[in-house]
């Protein structure tokens, strides 16, 4: 045994976690919006049967089920390990076997990879502290925003699959924090799915090293009246979206996303690019609308905002 870890109990946690949408136009890599498509994983945990090799298994149901790993490189196993290794759980003491089934498309600018990072940690604070929101004076919440958003280099997805709801997020150069953004209950949301896949990796590594003094301060500014528009001034919503520091910079790798951003904003519908692409968001206007005015070549959904991630124990047993 390592030396230090005491064992975890033979367990079983369920965990389910929104996808998200983030930037929101101007906030980027701070403002995220959690949708109503929930990645769900069963993780069953069990003392290794041969501890100099433990053992990782993975099924998966939907979305991913033909391309991601099922074994120990499997994004939410890793973090399940990740997760047990930072609360000092022995993570190598342990066989794991995940069952997930999986509603949030890869690749498309709706915070996948996000949400299995926190779907990994937060059946890691399941296994070991229960359903407890706090343990040896740290937040579970906390915990998650910090470590996801660390992960994933920025905090927009992470902590708006979290803590749900509309998040703005950011960083003191060492800890990762996030805060709640109200959010207008009535606020229609839809976004509009294209079937090509854009890589975050790839949309970021368009991003030029630095931005005009000028396109900051416009952006920086439409980042606040953003947060006014989101809490029920609907008739900020279009300028509130404006953005001039990623948008126009990644258009040639999305040029249908930027076509139909660009159609729907000149008939007065706020939308902007979902995340790092290619979804397009749309905040203030009908579903019927705004897949009219898409028309074919797009996956048009109305959207509730999503809620935090929610993990329980199914069960603590003998062996
Ligand atoms: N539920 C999951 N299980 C395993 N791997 C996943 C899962 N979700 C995402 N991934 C991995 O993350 C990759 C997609 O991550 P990427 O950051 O490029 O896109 P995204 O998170 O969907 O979009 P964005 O960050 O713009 O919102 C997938 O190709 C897959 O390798
Ligand atoms: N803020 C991030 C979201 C995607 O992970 C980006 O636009 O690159």
């Amino acid at each position: 045994m390592t030396a230090g870890h005491v064992p975890l109990p033979p367990r079983d946690v369920h965990v389910s976690v929104a996808a998200s949408s983030a930037n929101l136009g101007p906030g980027f890599d701070a403002v995220g919006l959690a949708l109503d498509l929930r990645d769900e994983v069963r993780v069953g945990c069990r003392p290794a049967a041969d501890p100099a090799a433990p053992r990782t298994s993975v099924t998966v149901t939907g979305m991913g089920s033909q391309d991601v790993p099922t074994d120990e490189r499997h994004l939410v196993a890793r973090w399940v390990r990740g997760g047990l290794a930072g609360l000092g759980a022995g993570a190598d003491l342990v066989d794991l076997h995940l069952d997930c089934t999986n509603v949030v498309p890869h690749g498309r600018g709706l915070g996948s990879s996000a949400a299995a990072v926190v779907q990994g940690l937060a059946a890691a604070w399941a296994l070991v502290h229960g359903d407890a929101e706090e343990a040896g004076g740290l937040s579970r919440c906390e915990w998650l925003v910090a470590t996801s958003s660390a992960a994933e280099g920025h905090g927009d997805n992470a902590a708006a699959s979290v803590l749900g709801g509309a998040v703005l997020a950011w960083s003191d150069g060492t800890t990762y924090r996030a805060t709640r953004l109200d959010v207008a209950p009535d606020l229609p949301v839809v976004t509009c799915v294209p079937e090509e896949v854009l890589m975050t990796e790839v949309a970021r590594s368009l991003l030029p090293a630095t931005v005009p003094h000028a396109d900051a301060a416009f952006t920086g500014a439409r980042t606040g009246l953003l947060v006014q528009a989101l809490r029920g001034r609907a008739e900020l919503l279009l300028p509130a979206t404006e953005d001039r520091i990623h948008q126009q910079q990644r258009a040639g790798a999305m040029p249908r996303s930027h076509a139909l951003m660009t159609r729907l904003r000149a008939e007065g519908v706020a939308a902007c690019v979902s995340g790092a692409g290619p979804s397009v968001l749309c905040l203030g206007a009908p579903r019927e609308q705004v897949a009219s005015l898409a028309g074919d070549g797009w996956l048009v959904r109305g959207h509730a905002v999503g809620g935090p991630a929610v993990s329980s124990v199914l069960g603590t047993t003998s062996g």
